[in-house]
């Protein structure tokens, strides 16, 4: 699929990452394929948003690398950001903006033309079914209208690689189905994804690579058979992790 010498869509090399005496992320070594629609899963705590973060640039590791279609993110980060689509967090979004304000401030601070702007906006409200929205406040918006505008924005200037973190959560199921057909289209046009999510289901369904992350470390990589290795990704990630998914009592609950 991709050229022998071509630069990979994502390489995180050693990246390591502590908060106080806390190692979030230890040593992670990721390659993620051009081409490639790439699901990351850990229980929570694993260090999934510490690693996408430093991935894209927003979070300084301690130590080690993140390029991103060979464009180291810290020592060229005006190339990293041009080619990578982020999910911003909904709660840094500026608030005092409406979806259709927000939208065409950060078009225009991304350099692209006042008209392309203005189409491209129209164009991912309409498809996300926010055009109602678009006056209003992203302060009034709920939590799965700001996941829907921020994903508008990681879109707007035609990213080739788009890192989410967690874009389905909180979104209801017809935005959910609008979100996926988004991103197979995405990939279709040649893009890389890399997403994470708890939702084994819709990791399996969408994505041909997978990596399990826990406790700062990757598990297991590659592609979404290898990791499953002839069983769910639900078994498999179980087998991982090493926990019990079906033991949990409440003691009072029995009396
Ligand atoms: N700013 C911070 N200050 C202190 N500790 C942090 C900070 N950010 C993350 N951590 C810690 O680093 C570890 C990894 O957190 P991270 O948010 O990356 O996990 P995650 O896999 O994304 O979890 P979740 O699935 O719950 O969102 C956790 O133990 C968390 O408490």
């Amino acid at each position: 699929m991709n050229a022998p010498d071509a630069p990979a869509a994502l390489e995180l090399h050693g990246l390591r990452k502590t908060f106080g005496d806390k190692v979030a992320v230890d040593d992670v070594d990721l390659t993620i394929p051009r081409g490639s629609f790439f699901g990351l899963v850990g229980p929570n705590g694993a260090g999934k948003t510490t690693s996408l973060s430093m991935a894209v640039g927003l979070l300084r590791p301690d130590r080690g690398t993140a390029t991103v279609l060979g464009h180291d993110v810290w020592r060229d980060p005006v190339a990293a950001k041009t080619v990578l689509g982020v999910l911003p967090d909904a709660e840094s979004l500026p608030q005092r903006l409406t979806g259709a304000e927000l939208l065409g401030y950060l078009g225009l601070l991304r350099g692209l033309d006042p008209a392309v702007v203005t189409a491209r906006s129209a164009e991912l409200l309409q498809v996300l079914d926010m055009q109602d929205a678009a006056g209003r406040l992203v302060a009034d918006y709920s939590t799965g209208m700001r996941k829907k505008i921020a994903l508008a924005v990681a879109l707007l200037h035609g990213p080739d690689v788009l890192v989410l973190d967690e874009p389905f959560e909180a979104v209801d199921p017809v935005s959910a189905s609008t979100i996926r057909s988004i991103l197979h289209g995405f990939i279709r046009s040649g893009g890389t994804i890399v997403f994470s999510s708890h939702v084994m289901a819709l990791v399996e369904q969408l994505c041909d690579h997978v990596a399990v992350l826990a406790n700062g470390r990757v598990r297991s990589a590659g592609s979404l058979d290898e990791v499953r290795g002839g069983h769910t990704l639900d078994e498999a990630f179980a087998d991982l992790v090493g926990t019990s998914v079906d033991r949990a009592e409440l003691s009072w609950f029995a009396s």
